[in-house]
């Protein structure tokens, strides 16, 4: 069995073991497939296997292979190129609730990955419905090749609404999804490869993900016609540490006016300091935060020491709230989708978020001078905090959207104020949250 624990693999890239060989243990699958004519039976090229021995069987799509990891669910109707290139997705499978992914194709800017060489870190995806012609003007590619050169396995034709109940009822299970066009699959090796993955917790993949060299970012938000923006006169440095950062929170840093400099994930407090920051960000990221939290959270609290102003989105949410004493804890279905309610509990105001975690604050953890500032509206776990008296403060949702709307913009504004703030400069209004929770009572 293979070691798991730092998403090492000897297949290369991406988890795409070489195809199966036909052989006594390999086995055909038949699926039953629906066309104009009515049900046919068909050989299935693509299996989802799931730690309790569940075992859905469909067409494949994308990379060749197999890999492992857990199977979570994603509500989002739109959007699937961002997600499937999110690195916070590293060792999961997304299931998308929505039917038609692939309608719109592919496209190379809606890419979430800076660090094109490690490609994306999703282990595969689970589809309902076939991949059409795609049928949108920014189309470049359709997904089905896309997925294959981004080396994503992909398996259709499987009941999603089925899949997402029982995600929901026991929680996110390990699985191993695995793509062979002639319909063989190597039995042993597949649930060899599901029973070496130990599962989320424990887990650091930041480091999977993370640049390798400290780089300079200055591409800003797309306009329609133009497409991204630079930067010209950054009046502001940032330094982002990236724990699998997704670029569109570089461009709406770099759309306030902010230059950004990002470093990798093991970073010390030192090596930010030195590049003598407005501000420090702390990105989201894959795996679990305890786990990236051992050579994290020390770096943290050194920075927050320095006084200068900080913010955090997701696992850097989860890392902010770890170096302040808190704990974290692993989710029983997650939160992944683009429709996610969210309280401000200082403004009463409610935004509609995009949000992907299957770990969160434990909000009872904080200790005194941490201020829990939002709540999720789905389970009421945290989804903000902020250090009394400083400026300093997170988020557990996804204020970029991409996908997802644009509610929460306004933090990062916030964020920017504070530097104003400490530079003297006059401050600049927060765009409101559109929906208001008093407005239904009203
Ligand atoms: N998007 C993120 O940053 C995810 C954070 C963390 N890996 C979790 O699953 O909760």
């Amino acid at each position: 069995m293979r070691p798991y624990g730092v998403l090492t693999r000897s297949y290369g890239l991406r988890g795409t073991a070489p195809a199966p060989r036909r052989g006594p243990q390999s086995y055909r699958a038949q699926f039953w497939r629906p066309t104009v004519t009515g049900w046919q039976q068909s050989p299935a090229t693509a299996l989802l296997l799931l730690a309790d021995g569940t075992r859905l069987e469909g067409q494949g799509i994308g990379a060749v292979g197999h890999a492992a990891g857990e199977v979570c669910f994603n509500t989002a109707m739109t959007g699937y190129q961002e997600i499937l290139t999110d690195p916070s997705y590293a060792g999961q499978i997304v299931t998308f609730t929505f039917p038609h992914i692939g309608n719109v194709g592919a496209n190379d800017e809606d890419i979430e990955t800076v660090n094109m060489a490690a490609l994306s870190g999703v282990r595969g995806c689970v589809l309902r419905a076939d991949i059409t012609n795609p049928s949108n003007y920014r189309a470049a590619q359709k997904l089905d090749a896309w997925l294959k050169a981004r080396n994503i396995i992909g398996i259709t034709g499987i009941d999603t609404r089925a899949l997402t109940a029982r995600i929901r009822e026991s929680g996110m299970p390990n699985g191993v999804i695995a793509h062979s066009p002639d319909g063989y699959f190597d039995e042993p090796s597949i649930k060899a490869e599901l029973n070496a993955f130990p599962g989320l917790e424990g887990l650091d993949l930041a480091q999977e993900v993370t640049t390798a060299q400290t780089y300079h970012w200055d591409q800003a938000g797309w306009k329609w016609g133009e497409g991204y923006a630079t930067v010209a006169n950054p009046e502001f440095h940032i330094v982002a540490i990236d724990y699998g950062a997704k670029r569109n929170i570089l461009r709406c840093l770099a759309d306030q006016g902010a230059k950004v400099t990002v470093v990798p994930a093991t970073a010390s407090a030192k090596d930010v300091l030195a590049h003598n920051p407005d501000g420090i960000f702390l990105s989201n990221g894959p795996g679990d935060p305890a786990a990236t939290g051992k050579y994290a959270v020390p770096t943290i609290k050194a920075l927050m020491d320095a006084g200068k102003p900080m913010f955090g989105i997701c696992l850097g949410h989860q890392l902010l709230g770890l170096a302040l004493g808190g704990t974290t804890s692993k989710m029983h279905q997650g939160h992944h989708g683009a429709n996610h309610p969210v309280k401000d509990l200082t403004t009463g105001k409610v935004e509609i978020t995009s949000m992907n975690h299957g770990f969160a604050v434990d909000a009872q953890s904080l200790p005194s001078g941490v201020t829990q500032t939002h709540v999720s509206l789905f389970d009421g776990s945290n989804a903000g905090l902020s250090v009394d008296g400083k400026p300093i403060f997170s988020v557990q949702y996804h204020p970029e959207a991409s996908p997802g709307p644009r509610d929460s913009h306004y933090l990062f504004t916030r964020f920017l104020n504070q530097v104003r703030t400490q530079k003297g400069m006059p401050l600049k209004p927060e765009t409101p949250p559109i929906v208001s929770a008093d407005a239904s009572a009203e």
